[in-house]
């Protein structure tokens, strides 16, 4: 447990009903009792909420009407003593009364530092201290759903499956080096580590091949939007999102600085970019706007790439459809209710749109599904591994297990299968936490909202 007290604004700053100051650690009570009147804190039990004043030491007048929470170690979200502060909303206020906490010896918590001391205590593991984030973060109902399970623990009880069945590998070779009179060494490898052995490789064959679904519902599809000048780029940004988003006009270089927004297809966040059109220039701003495009098609999983009808393929374009050969892509000519020009027989699957006539929307949308293969996306089944550095480790488990099942193929005496086997067990515990440094908890953490 820590000594210090840290305190922060758990809400969202802006004008709002109700905003709340939240304290955890030993002098919670004690820092809020010297600023709170209507009741004395010290006194009242766990868990119970009390409505009061907030004064200002110095002047000894009213700051604010409250409701206070007290919430006594160690059922609380941190495990230590908590106190809520319910304010009035309103910067102002909220503020005024963290400052106050403040000069009472409270300390201004780091961004995700509840959280973190939430880990550090030992109420939830990493993933789950990760899944909080993931909570904030989600922008479907299935990557909230997704982020609710790993909160709930299931990675984590999992994962801890997992270690077990690797656990006992381990305690088989333990047995097999400290006794090698017991048996003969490379039978009982063979016949008792390989088997244990190849079916977590079995089950992390398959908990990964669905966490690539649960990535896609996790972190959306990165959608880069790609073409010439006054193709309709912005148009087709405003038609997906439904909304102006983006300013459309007939001169070519409308668009300079790159625009996002995000639209939900079939429950699954895309996170659109529209970007400069791409062509040779001299003009230097619209140059940085081309390296911006091609930074986007290389960052992209998926690529929107629009020709115009009206007009013959140029050199950019025949540039822009070698650029994304090897990405997924759509490739969509647009301004169909122009007449064409364009020659569509050089070209293989493509939608034909429209933005003025509202044609083929739907059609981008449909391909998108079949692309990412979101038709049957169903949030149950194992889709909750979907956390990158959760299945970065997750393949290490797998390798060091392979490695580890082809050494005993090889009749590699097993003390040195066993370091393959440790390395697995090592990898899936810095799922959960255990022995990860303190740097990558740092990073881990500092990725959350204040206050969290
Ligand atoms: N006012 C308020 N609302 C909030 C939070 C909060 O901290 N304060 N939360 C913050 O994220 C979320 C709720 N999450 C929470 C998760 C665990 C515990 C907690 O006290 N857990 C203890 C005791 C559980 C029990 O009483 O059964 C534990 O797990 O040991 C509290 C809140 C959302 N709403
Ligand atoms: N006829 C017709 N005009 C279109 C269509 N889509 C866009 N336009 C028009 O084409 C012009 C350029 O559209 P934008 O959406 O600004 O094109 P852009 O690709 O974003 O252009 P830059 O940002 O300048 O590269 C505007 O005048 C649009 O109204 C279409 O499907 N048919
Ligand atoms: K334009
Ligand atoms: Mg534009």
């Amino acid at each position: 447990m820590f000594d210090d007290t840290i305190v922060a604004i758990s809400t969202a700053l802006g004008e709002g009903a109700i905003s709340i100051v939240r304290l955890s650690g030993p002098d919670s009570i004690e820092i809020a009792n010297k600023l709170f009147k209507g009741k004395d804190l010290m006194d009242v039990k766990s868990h119970t909420i009390h409505y009061g004043h907030i004064y200002e030491p110095e002047t000894d007048s009213i700051l604010d009407e409250v409701m206070l929470t007290v919430l006594k170690s160690p059922r609380t979200y941190t495990k230590e003593d908590i106190i809520e502060i319910n304010c009035h909303g309103g910067i102002y206020i909220t503020n005024k009364v963290l400052e106050l906490t403040l000069t009472m010896g409270a300390r201004l918590a780091e961004p995700g530092e509840f959280t973190k001391r939430a880990f550090l205590n030992g109420r939830i593991d990493l993933a789950q201290a990760e899944s909080v984030m993931d909570l904030i973060n989600a922008k479907t109902e299935e990557s909230l759903t997704v982020a609710m399970k790993g909160v709930d623990g299931r990675v984590s009880k999992l994962v801890t499956h997992l270690r077990e069945q690797v656990l006992q590998v381990i305690a088989n070779i333990e047995v097999n080096i400290d006794y090698p009179e017991y048996d003969d060494a490379i039978e009982m490898s063979n016949e008792l580590l390989k088997p244990l052995i190849n079916n977590v490789i079995l089950e992390l064959n398959r908990i990964l091949e669905v966490a690539k679904t649960g990535k896609i519902i996790r972190e959306g599809i990165k959608t880069a939007i790609i073409g010439r000048p006054n193709v309709g780029k912005s148009s087709l940004l405003n038609k997906l999102m439904r909304e102006e988003r983006a300013i459309v006009t007939e001169i070519a270089g409308t668009t300079r600085d790159v625009i996002e927004g995000f639209i939900n297809i079939g429950g699954i966040a895309l996170k659109l970019v529209d970007t400069a059109g791409i062509r040779e220039t001299e003009d230097l701003v619209e140059a940085i706007g081309v390296e911006r495009s091609k930074q986007a098609i290389s960052e992209a999983e998926l690529v929107l790439l629009v020709l115009n009808n009206s007009e013959p393929l140029t050199e950019e374009d025949r540039l822009l459809l070698d650029l994304t050969k090897d990405k997924q892509r759509i490739i969509l000519i647009n301004k169909s209710d122009l007449e064409s020009k364009i020659d569509k027989s050089k070209l293989n699957n493509f939608i034909e749109t429209s933005m003025v006539e509202d044609i083929g929307i739907e059609d981008i949308e449909e391909k998108v599904k079949q692309l990412f293969d979101l038709g049957e996306i169903k949030t149950k089944d194992m889709t909750y591994i979907s956390n990158t550095r959760h299945i970065a480790k997750l393949r290490i488990a797998r390798e060091s297990l392979e490695n580890a099942s082809r050494a005993i193929e090889m009749e590699v005496p097993v003390d040195m299968v066993e370091v393959d086997v440790k390395e697995a067990w090592i990898a899936l515990g810095e799922i959960l936490g255990k022995e990860v440094g303190d740097s990558l908890l740092d990073e881990l953490f500092s990725k959350f909202c204040l206050g969290k």
